[in-house]
């Protein structure tokens, strides 16, 4: 399996993404710029966080125009796997591979703390090795992180088992205090929360190792079918 890393001007997770796939699970990963116009050869998508342009008119809005998005709505229309992590998620939000929005955060300050979530679906390619309704400690560093979606986008969200992260506790006025979501297809996800900054009790929580394991298994089974 060979992961994509796509590298914004202003993306700063760029580096701890890439050493979670060729460290945390020893797989080939490649760091794309963000001016190329091809991502054959790689079989995942990997957004990271950071601040793209600076995050200037809204976060991941003009990152959204970069020459290499169409590869990557080209990659989740194949069923590939596209993670976006925080402005990676705003950058899909943004391109509209996933609905909704991701607006300021409500008390208007930038938070940087690790935080617990629930995993609301343990049944997509980047979640099957977590049990369902576990409770897992990941870090978030975000002042746009405030996922917003009207009644209509959620009813469809929640009857179709896209809600894939939620936040124990409100920390930044997300509807249903969502922290990821899926595309309808569930090879599409993104979520404010950093699971590649959990990979080694060392640094606080290693919880976040079990998604880059379930991208990688899940796409094992698939190939080995
Ligand atoms: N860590 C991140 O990716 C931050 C995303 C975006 N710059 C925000 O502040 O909301």
């Amino acid at each position: 399996m060979k992961f994509a890393v796509i590298v914004f001007p202003g993306s700063n997770c760029d580096k701890d993404l890439y050493y979670a796939i060729k460290d945390g699970i020893g797989t080939e990963v490649e760091m794309v710029n963000f001016q190329s116009e091809s991502l054959e050869g790689f079989d995942a998508v990997l957004i990271p966080g950071g601040f793209s342009y600076g995050d200037y008119l809204r976060s991941g809005a003009i990152a959204a125009h970069a020459p290499i998005i169409p590869e990557i709505k080209r990659m989740a229309s194949e069923g590939k796997p596209v993670l976006g992590i925080c402005n990676g998620f705003q950058i899909l939000t943004e391109i509209g591979l996933l609905p909704g929005a991701l607006i300021k955060n409500n008390h208007n300050r930038f938070i940087c703390e690790t935080v617990q979530l629930v995993v609301e679906n343990n049944q997509t390619i980047f979640t099957t090795e977590y049990a369902k309704d576990e409770v897992i400690d990941i870090p978030v560093a975000h002042g746009e992180g405030n996922y917003y979606c009207d009644q209509s986008t959620l009813k469809d969200l929640k009857q179709n088992n896209q809600i894939v992260f939620r936040y124990e506790e409100d920390i930044n006025g997300s509807v249903d205090q969502i922290a990821g979501i899926t595309n309808k297809e569930k090879n599409v996800l993104g979520m404010m929360p950093h699971p590649e900054r959990a990979l080694e009790k060392l640094v606080g929580s290693d919880d976040g190792i079990k998604m880059f394991q379930s991208i990688l298994k899940n796409h094992m089974d698939r190939v080995n079918l």
